[in-house]
């Protein structure tokens, strides 16, 4: 099949974004990067690079800073508290026909989305920015399963296959669109399968986030480290117990402790997306991946008293990861919240 006709547009040319263009420039598809500032420079200059396992790929493709025609796909590979803005400026991209396609991580802003109408939900797109822009029907749930970060050189380096579970979030969706778009990831090398229940894997994703990712940011812990490390396992695998009680009242079952614990331990010393950005000093994803699946509970009459601790703690923290000092006593604090809800 050949893909030269389709029109791929992916914003944020960090970690995701890299490997994506990368992977999908070998489908034959016309790609073009959304990057800005030096970056941009960068890929302009020397192209895209993906370090996958060994498997080198080294792309020359478009990148520009805005993208000004509708393209056929949309990949917004941005934080997520960045996702409104991306696509506002971007919108000359989105036309009715457009796929758009968020891998931000964390309760997506669309999780109550129903035929003509995207919902609101706390924290998320406040401004209404994406219900305005957006309509249900081309917006695809997806979730991306790939560790990837970044050397000083700009070639993104991955440890795992890549692997994209999509699918429309209400009916009404252009199928034959979404099946054409899936066999061009595939050509690229992104595994990718058409999800019956895409909301089910973004919980699943969204399980591992949520027990890992704060924890890692004001630890400095690695996935591995929580995995193995007895008092970050049994914080991670409470915070999980919280999440997935709360997601039992939605009717999904999520996957148990021993399935997460052997995720964390098999990822080895991955620094979690969260962790990179505590490091880096960039701003946390706190509102998709914590605050927003906390304020659904407590609106439902539910808690999540040791998620609310560990946002508190990352609140009160003027340097991320805490020094180690300041790591025993903030675990001391959760171990005791974590007890007494035990
Ligand atoms: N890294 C990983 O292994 C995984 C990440 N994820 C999720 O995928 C999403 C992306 O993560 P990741 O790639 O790691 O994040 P990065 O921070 O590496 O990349 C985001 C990129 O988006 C750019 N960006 C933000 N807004 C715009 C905009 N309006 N226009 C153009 N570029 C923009 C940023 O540019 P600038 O630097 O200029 O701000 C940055 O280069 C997150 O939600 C993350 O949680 C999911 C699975 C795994
Ligand atoms: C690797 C994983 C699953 C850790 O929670 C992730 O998605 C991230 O780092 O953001």
């Amino acid at each position: 099949m050949s893909f030269e006709d389709l029109k791929i547009g992916i914003i944020g040319a960090g970690n995701i974004g890299t490997a994506l263009a990368a992977l999908l420039s070998r489908s034959g598809a016309e790609v073009c990067l959304v990057a800005r500032g030096a970056r941009l420079e960068a890929v302009r200059e020397a192209g895209v690079k993906l370090d996958d396992r060994g498997d080198v790929i080294e792309a020359r493709i478009a990148a520009c800073e805005i993208l000004e025609r509708p393209v056929d796909a949309l990949f917004i590979c941005v934080k997520a508290q960045g996702l409104a803005a991306a696509v506002a400026t971007n919108k000359a991209a989105i036309g009715p026909e457009t796929l758009v396609i968020p891998l931000a991580n964390g309760m997506p802003f669309w999780f109550y989305a129903k035929p003509g109408e995207i919902g609101h939900l706390p924290y998320l797109d406040p401004r209404g920015e994406l219900a305005a822009i957006l309509s249900p029907a081309q917006i695809l749930g997806a979730v991306m399963l790939m560790t990837v970060r970044m050397d000083d050189h700009g070639r993104a380096i991955s440890s795992n296959t890549p692997t994209l579970g999509l699918g429309p979030i209400c009916d009404g969706g252009n199928e034959a669109a979404l099946s054409r778009l899936i066999a061009c990831l595939e050509a690229g090398g992104v595994r990718s399968e058409l999800s019956a229940d895409v909301r089910e894997k973004v919980l699943v994703k969204l399980i591992a986030n949520l027990a890992t990712n704060p924890l890692t940011a004001l630890t400095g812990a690695t996935l591995r480290e929580v995995g193995e490390t007895a008092e970050l396992r049994e914080i991670a695998t409470a915070l999980a117990d919280e999440f997935r009680l709360w997601a039992g009242t939605q009717g999904y079952a999520l996957p148990s402790n021993d399935w997460l614990v052997d995720l964390f331990i098999d990822a080895g010393d991955f620094p979690t997306s969260m962790l990179q950005d505590a490091r880096a000093g960039r701003p946390l994803e706190l509102d998709a991946i914590c605050r927003a699946p906390l304020e659904m509970a407590r609106r439902e009459g539910g808690d999540m008293p040791l998620l609310a601790r560990l946002i508190d703690e990352l609140d009160r923290a003027t340097e991320l990861p805490v020094p180690p000092e300041a790591v025993s006593k903030a675990l001391a604090r959760l171990q005791t919240v974590r007890m007494a809800g035990a």
